[in-house]
């Protein structure tokens, strides 16, 4: 049987913007499981990155209760959830924030490491294997503002990686890209889900980016739809 990875309970998410309180998330259940690649869709506004970041451990609900390889997140520190961050997940955004004056080479290990010139041979080996396996071991020592925008994405998906998480969250990863990119960038994840078991949650407008996961959820009115 498949291992559960992340588990989502009446996840709620409640946002304050001086008198006004818009309630996004009301109440989203939803459960991961290992090896699995999910598209999230939702219309623009629906809460997708909400979701995502709260998932990611990057932002935290209003109420409701999280379970990361079985262990209950309720109420732990920064520290303790950026830990649980660090060591199982991984994230690529729209925009792949890549840090502009470092190399491919150091933006891949800058989670796993301190930056310029001071990578460990491990980590250093690692980054260039994560390289290889996103096709661009030819571009380790250009900087990122020198890559294309295909390019830059491969490498954020490589950054993703380098700290072997189980679970990345991917969004919108193709929102930026033309046609034949985004068809690679797709075909760059899927092949990660199949060889290292990795699971993936996509959110995504694409359908034809959800149509090649293994499954879609759909937020609608805060909550996800059955
Ligand atoms: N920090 C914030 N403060 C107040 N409101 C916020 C904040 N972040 C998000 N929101 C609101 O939450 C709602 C959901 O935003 P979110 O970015 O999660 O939607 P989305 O489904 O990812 O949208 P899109 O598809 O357009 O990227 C929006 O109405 C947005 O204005």
């Amino acid at each position: 049987m498949s291992q559960t990875l992340l588990l989502a309970k009446d996840i709620i998410k409640t946002f304050r913007n001086g008198e006004q309180e818009t309630c996004v998330l009301k109440g989203i259940d939803l459960t991961l499981t290992q090896g699995k690649m999910i598209a999230l869709q939702g219309a623009s506004g629906s809460g997708k990155s909400t979701l995502l970041n709260i998932l990611g451990l990057l932002m935290r609900p209003t109420s409701g209760e999280l379970r990361l390889l079985d262990h209950a997140l309720t109420g732990l520190s920064d520290g303790s959830l950026s830990s649980y961050r660090n060591r199982h997940l991984g994230f690529v955004f729209q925009y792949h924030n890549l840090l502009p004056d470092f190399t491919a080479l150091e933006n891949v290990a800058f989670p796993a490491a301190a930056p310029a010139g001071r990578l460990t041979g491990d980590i250093r080996k690692r980054a260039l294997e994560l390289l290889d396996k996103v096709g661009l071991s030819d571009r380790s020592h250009f900087l990122a503002s020198q890559l294309s925008g295909g390019q830059k994405q491969r490498v954020a998906i490589a950054r993703s990686l380098i700290n072997n998480p189980k679970l990345v969250f991917a969004d919108e990863p193709t929102g930026n890209l033309d046609q034949d990119s985004a068809k690679q960038v797709m075909a760059l994840l899927r092949d990660i889900n199949r060889n290292d078991n990795t699971t993936f949650l996509i959110s995504t407008h694409d359908n034809s980016v959800a149509a090649n996961c293994d499954e879609i959820v759909r937020i609608i009115d805060g909550k996800i739809a059955n």
